[in-house]
């Protein structure tokens, strides 16, 4: 049995989304539950930035690509839906989701993030909320991942071109191998209030896995295998 579905198959979602809230201009918050679901099972999101479309799209393409019945882990595409619409990092209300989780260090007032690669510094200004966890967005990832207690989350983002495994792990080794990106055990600046943060907190594992700066076209055919492997992943016995 092949592990894939026919390229002319792949234009449309596996049935089985369910959703886990609305955002703040109220779109649906989809997620996509594991059919081989078991303890062992992580999940996988993306799109906490709005404009960070390659991995989004890469990953959308794994889960139309993947034979349905063989996806062992969940995956939210897109956490920030507003941000995608509207083309921004920040969600509608102007607020960094990944600054505004409710982690302990989570810091009053603004944040920065740089406007393309190309820019030397940080210095795009966004807010990280009222008050830790402020955002609906926020708090119905935070619902979700108190409901389904994955065995560890990974989260993509770009453009840094890195993988980010504090804990050194079996899973962050082969997210390096798979995506030959660096395995490092930190991005290399302060992110308080992000969604790492918080997991921290909770003492559940989440690697970042950045990807280069990369079109969605490029990252579609570079990354495609790796993805579609990643939502079947299991650690070696
Ligand atoms: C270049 C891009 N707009 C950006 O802001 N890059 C990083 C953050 C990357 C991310 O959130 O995944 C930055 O340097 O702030
Ligand atoms: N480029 C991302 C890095 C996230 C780092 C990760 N460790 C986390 O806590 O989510 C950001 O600036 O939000
Ligand atoms: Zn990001």
């Amino acid at each position: 049995m092949s592990h894939t579905r026919p390229r002319t198959e792949r234009g449309a979602f596996p049935p089985g989304t369910e959703h886990y809230g609305r955002s703040f201009l109220d779109a649906p918050l989809i997620w996509f539950p594991a059919p081989q679901a078991d303890r062992n099972s992580g999940l996988i999101i993306a799109g906490t930035h709005g404009d960070e479309n390659s991995s989004i799209v890469t990953l959308s393409c794994a889960l139309r690509t993947l034979a349905p019945e063989l996806r062992r882990h969940h995956v939210v595409l897109t956490v920030n839906p507003d941000g995608c619409q509207l083309g921004l990092r920040a969600n509608a209300r102007g607020v960094d989701l990944n600054r505004n989780f409710p982690a302990a260090n989570w810091r009053e007032g603004e944040t920065v993030y740089r406007w393309n690669s190309s820019a030397a510094d940080r210095d795009v200004v966004l807010l990280t909320g009222d008050k830790p966890g402020s955002e609906p967005e926020t708090q119905a990832l935070c619902n979700l991942i108190h409901k389904l207690h994955p065995a560890w989350v990974v989260s993509f983002h770009d453009p840094l071109a890195c993988i980010e495994d504090p804990a050194h792990t079996a899973l962050g080794r082969w997210l390096a191998d798979a995506f030959s990106l660096p395995l490092v055990t930190s991005v290399g600046y302060e992110t308080p209030g992000s969604f790492g943060s918080w997991c921290a907190d909770l003492s559940l594992h989440c690697i970042t896995a950045e990807f280069p700066p990369i079109s969605s076209d490029e990252a579609s055919e570079k990354y495609l295998k790796a993805m579609t492997e990643l939502l079947r992943w299991e650690p070696q016995r």
